[in-house]
């Protein structure tokens, strides 16, 4: 197995007149990556952060910005963010099926690592191409959520195959994560949204190995405790598939 386990605690979920020290206190906790919500109130009804927030965070930190882009048009932010300092760069296959190669090349020359998004609906062989491709993604991002807001429950459909009521309801919405980890043993596949405690161990068994975490982390009393048991269970979970 090529992969890795990435915990990356969602900022979204900090407090942003204090982004630099909630990052620190994330990282200070063992966190891998911190989980960067961009969202333009457009693909997304809220809106948070754009490039001059990663351009101010990237003079406090030099750990991993895992941007997730909900935004219409990724392009534009693209030179942007690679100047602002931006690690990852995950946008969202709904909003780019026609020019997914663009995007990518764009993504590289400007320096960040390239990652495609899917909403829970969304066919998980829509992402295929993109991984297969001359220059492949090097994430695919799973929402187990709807896009949009922090704090929302976890859909085990996105993740998992044996509740087949949730197949019959919506055949696309089946185990996005089951079906690329059997496809694609050596990918990052992340997984945000709802994830925590309760809901790690499905998520982790079904093949993720990055871990976006915001109101499991930021509200726990302990944090350190809650990044270490995400971590121990996708460790614990890799040696099953
Ligand atoms: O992209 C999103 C929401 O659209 C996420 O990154 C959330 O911010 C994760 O927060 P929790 O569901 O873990 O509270
Ligand atoms: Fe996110």
């Amino acid at each position: 197995m090529g992969v890795t386990s990435k915990i990356a605690p969602s900022m979204l979920s900090s407090d942003f007149a204090n982004l630099a020290s909630e990052a620190h206190r994330m990282l200070n906790y063992g966190a891998d990556w911190l989980h960067m919500d961009i969202m333009d109130g457009h693909f997304v009804g809220n809106l948070t952060i754009g490039a001059p927030v990663i351009e101010s965070l990237r003079k406090h930190t030099k750990a991993y910005l895992d941007c997730h882009l909900m935004v219409t048009n990724p392009l534009d932010y693209v030179e942007p963010f690679g100047k602002a300092g931006a690690s990852g760069f995950t946008f969202h296959i709904e909003t780019s099926k026609d020019n997914w190669k663009e995007l990518i090349e764009n993504i590289k020359s400007h320096g960040m690592r390239p990652g495609v998004a899917i909403k829970p609906g969304t066919s998980v062989e829509e992402v295929y191409p993109l991984v297969e491709a001359e220059t492949p993604v090097e994430m695919v991002l799973v929402m187990t959520v709807e896009p949009g807001f922090g704090g929302q429950k976890f859909m085990p459909e996105t993740v998992y195959d044996t509740l087949l009521i949730f197949w019959l309801i919506s055949p696309s919405f089946s185990n996005q994560v089951r079906i690329l980890r059997k496809k694609y043993p050596a990918l990052d596949i992340e997984v945000d949204g709802g994830l925590g405690p309760s809901t790690i161990d499905m998520a982790a068994l079904a093949g993720a190995n990055c871990i976006v975490a915001g109101s499991s982390v930021f509200g726990a009393p302990e944090p350190a405790q809650v990044i270490s048991l995400l971590r121990n269970s996708v460790e614990k979970a890799q040696l099953t598939y």
